[in-house]
């Protein structure tokens, strides 16, 4: 019989069941039991007054208001009644073979929504038989909301239940973030036209109600779940039925709507006063999810490490060793008892792929095509190995080689053995005690000895040989703990507690370089303070340890070696990772394919150097028809003062107000957005251009070439950077890198932080928001080099007349809630200047609720004075 056909009888044949019967077989096709579905569809039927919206789609909004309590509640319906078959099947085998026999004869499946596997179909008699059992329904528990971001599951303190929750970057499970992509993928078809357009487009565009059901139902998988959701935040839903849901969701729940990491949860007080591309203000607020991480913090968890088939090790420019063909262990549970995997193994350094990289193998090498693009091969090559994670990932171990010459002979041992040697090393000691638990046990200690265990076998080595583990606690993030290994050379630094005693994550670094160079270096360490091994494990002031090589902060990774000199003392930078592109942290959406990047965004004619062409190319056309870079390499002067301008002039006109601003979102409308400020950008060639690597118009993805130093500055600003040469006006200095982060994601970040810890000025990606409409959560950006960065985190603020002035450069998308934040000097600067740039704070706000430092920028026009009234 024709599908269709099929279909149209099955929808006759239920035209005589009352409605919410009709609701209770859709939601038991998808595992719900009729508890749970009664309970939230009258809850639903008192907001919505009537049948109609809920059994739109399928009952999509009665689905997603299910789903959004949390799979776990689901499973517990799929354990209800697989318990309860059990036990019917051991009262009574004759109902269920009867049922079974009913099921394989009536049932073929004819509903729009699939089931998700989790819960056998039955038959619609069978049903019925439930349905008329089920009556009176009982009271059952009204369903919680949860955040619309992706995530992994943690327990509800109130309830017990499973509460969907955003978490570290560890957690940002490949699948989660692709299945967000995938679906933004329904959307993605090629299309070689205007990509910002199609931008917007996207926003609004409508999907078929089947399609979309039909999507939506197969991803009514422990990951997939979340994709629904996040789907459902974005398009097809009326605001009507959006804001209804939320009401009914926290109608049902006792959970303030502000508890919820979701774009409605950024801290009102975290409000970003500043105008512009203004560094945000840091904020203490909130503690939620400081609550919900202590919950998830249970208990480390280990997978087999695998390496699959396929992976090949090959240099990034970013001086990693990426894997050209990443698998990534996906964070699929295929077992129905967990919603989080136990742990993963992948390349420390394979971020989430800025485009669903990991879903596709062919795209992948597009989507770190600038990585692959932009910079050289490095001298050194790492490798790196996650070993083991706690469940959500908040604890890992990983492991870090580094080799100057080639990979080192290392290998990923069987999981087994690793921990069989923890434990009969923990056998021998307490043997060896008498005592069941050492009275100096700590994990940290533990964590050591595992990673031990794990290097031993990996190098085959005995533990003899000099390697050995080192655990310091680095304070950069709360509850960041940094696990060293390095050559037991004499340098060992010892252990040092994580001061706030909680463990977030542990990264285990193995220099596996041991040369007899090294060796020496070390040796002289004590009496040599311009020693990189000896610096590299100097306590800073704030007791904690530094692992910056003061030869070169950058590590190799840029083309130029950036040192960092401190003639006070012998303090070195707070620890960082160094990168040299931008990174996503977790939920930050940048799609970047080829596809995207339209004819018109693009010069694949072009051949050699755009910029000496006598007729500019189609990437000039963003600015004017001609390039804003000279063939000398340096931004063209009426360009460049036209940046500076806008800078400085911040008048309405230049500014660009959202109707609905992802800033003030959270604060329920009641403040109105405060502007953005309308930018010039440059847009550089890129990989689909066809003139080569070295194109003039190519200048800020090539990356530093001027010498620079980081050094620390008199006056009281902490680090700073400055130019070790004469450098020209509209001169490339750096990029302002750093972790890609949405602005709940940085605000909630932001409440992690303790009172003491030192942070960096994100950046608000914001210079082109007038034109991709309203923007969701997840593409409204911001760069954060605290944890992650280049050198320009080091880069003061200097009020009105800073030498450097920033620019927004397009590289590898049109799409431009995302795009690079280039340095140039406004000016030309001389040697040993110290850079600056306009951070274009407001010290007068008295309404921001903190004032961001005292100004010590030394500058005639500093707005830090009384009544100066200087605007930026
Ligand atoms: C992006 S970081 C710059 C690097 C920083 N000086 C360091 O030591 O890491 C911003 C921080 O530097 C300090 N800073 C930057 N410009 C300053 C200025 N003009 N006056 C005083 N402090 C400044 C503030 O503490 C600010 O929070």
């Amino acid at each position: 019989m024709p599908h269709q056909q099929q279909q149209q009888q099955q929808q006759q044949g239920m035209a005589e069941v009352p409605r919410h019967k009709k609701a209770f077989i859709a939601m038991r096709a998808l595992g719900v039991d009729d508890k749970t579905t009664e309970t939230v569809l009258k809850n639903l039927l008192k907001v919505y007054k009537n049948w109609e919206p809920i059994e739109e789609e399928n009952y999509r909004v009665l689905a997603d208001v299910i789903f959004e309590d949390g799979k776990n509640q689901v499973e517990e319906a799929r354990k209800r009644k697989e318990s309860q078959s059990s036990s019917d099947y051991e009262r009574q085998p004759k109902k269920l073979n009867s049922t079974q026999q009913e099921s394989r004869a009536s049932h073929s499946g004819g509903y729009p929504l699939q089931s998700s596997g989790v819960t056998p179909r039955r038959s619609p008699e069978s049903e019925e038989r439930e349905i008329a059992a089920s009556q009176p329904f009982p009271r059952g528990r009204l369903p919680r909301p949860v955040p619309s971001s992706p995530g992994l599951v943690t327990r509800d303190t109130q309830n017990g239940h499973n509460i969907s929750q955003t978490h570290n970057r560890r957690n940002a499970s490949p699948v989660s973030q692709r299945s967000h992509f995938r679906e933004r993928g329904n959307n993605n078809e090629p299309k070689p036209t205007s990509s910002r357009l199609w931008s917007r487009d996207r926003t609004n565009e409508p999907k078929s109600p089947q399609t979309h059901t039909r999507c939506d139902v197969n991803e009514l998988k422990p990951v997939s779940q979340r994709s629904h959701f996040r789907e459902q935040g974005k398009d097809n839903v009326s605001s009507s039925q959006n804001s209804m849901r939320q009401d009914v969701a926290g109608a049902s729940s006792s959970c303030p709507r502000a508890n919820r990491p979701n774009s409605s949860s950024v801290s009102p007080q975290a409000r970003q006063k500043l105008k512009g591309k203004e560094p945000i203000i840091h904020q203490n607020g909130k503690k939620v999810n400081r609550e919900i991480f202590k919950e998830v913090s249970m208990g480390l968890s280990f997978k087999e490490p695998k390496v699959e088939n396929g992976y090949a090790m090959v240099p990034s420019n970013y001086g990693y060793n990426a894997l050209s063909e990443i698998t990534f262990e996906p964070y699929i549970n295929h077992n129905p008892e967990f919603e989080v995997p136990v742990a993963v193994v992948r390349s420390l350094n394979q971020y989430p792929a800025v485009n669903d990289g990991a879903a596709d193998m062919s795209t992948a090498g597009h989507s770190n095509g600038l990585t692959l693009e932009l910079a050289n091969v490095p001298n050194n090559i790492f490798s790196n190995f996650e070993i083991a994670s706690s469940p959500l990932g908040e604890v890992t171990i990983s492991l870090s080689c580094k080799s100057s010459s080639g990979c080192p002979d290392i290998h990923m041992p069987n999981l087994q053995e690793v921990l069989k040697l923890a434990e009969d090393m923990a056998e021998n000691t307490r043997h060896r005690s008498h005592k069941i638990i050492e009275p100096n046990f700590s994990l940290a200690k533990l964590m050591e000895e595992l990673c031990q265990c794990f290097l031993q076998l990996a190098t085959n080595r005995s533990p003899t040989d000099d390697i050995q583990a080192i655990v310091c606690a680095e304070g950069i993030h709360p509850g960041y703990l940094q696990l060293a290994l390095s050559s037991s050379n004499g340098c060992r630094n010892g252990l040092v507690d994580h001061p706030k005693g909680q463990i977030s994550s542990l990264f285990l670094e193995w220099n596996g370089a041991r040369n007899e160079e090294k060796h020496q270096h070390c040796s002289e360490s004590s009496n040599s303070s311009r020693s990189m091994l000896a610096q590299h494990h100097q306590l800073n002031r704030n007791g904690r340890s530094s692992s910056h090589n003061v030869e070169d902060i950058c590590k190799g990774e840029e083309g130029v070696k950036i040192p960092v000199v401190n003639g006070h003392d012998s303090e070195l930078p707070p620890f960082f990772h160094y990168m040299t592109g931008n990174t996503i942290y977790q939920n930050a959406y940048i799609n970047i394919s080829l596809a995207r990047v339209g004819d018109e965004d693009s010069c694949s004619t072009c051949y050699g150097n755009c910029v000496s062409s006598p007729i500019p190319c189609a990437c000039a056309r963003e600015t004017g028809g001609d390039f804003a870079y000279t063939a000398d390499g340096t931004v063209k002067r009426e360009f460049l003062d036209e940046c500076i301008k806008i800078g400085h002039d911040q008048s309405s006109d230049r500014l660009y107000f959202c109707k609905d601003c992802p800033l003030e979102r959270s604060n329920c409308g009641l403040t109105k957005c405060k502007g953005h400020l309308l930018r010039k950008f440059i847009k550089e060639c890129w990989i689909k251009c066809g003139c080569s690597k070295q194109c003039g118009n190519r200048l800020v993805q090539r990356g530093i070439t001027c010498n620079l130093q980081v050094f620390f500055t008199p006056q009281g600003k902490g680090w700073g950077l400055r130019t070790v040469n004469n450098l020209p006006r509209g001169a490339f200095v750096c990029e302002y890198v750093g972790e890609i982060l949405t602005n709940t994601e940085l605000y909630n970040r932001n409440d992690e932080r303790t009172g003491t810890e030192k942070h960096t000025y994100p950046v608000l990606l914001d210079a082109d928001w007038g034109s991709e409409g309203v923007l969701q959560d997840e593409e409204a950006l911001c760069l954060d080099a605290t944890y992650y960065g280049n050198v320009a985190r080091f880069i003061n603020h200097r009020c009105f007349d800073s030498n450097l002035v920033e620019i927004p450069v397009e590289i590898e998308t049109p799409d431009r809630h995302y795009y690079h934040v280039a340095f140039f000097t406004s000016r030309e600067v001389g040697a040993m200047e110290e850079l600056a740039w306009d951070y274009g704070i407001d010290f007068h706000d008295i309404n921001h609720p903190i004032k961001a430092f005292k100004c010590l920028c030394g500058s005639k026009f500093c707005r830090d004075m009384p009544c100066t009234g200087m605007r930026r």
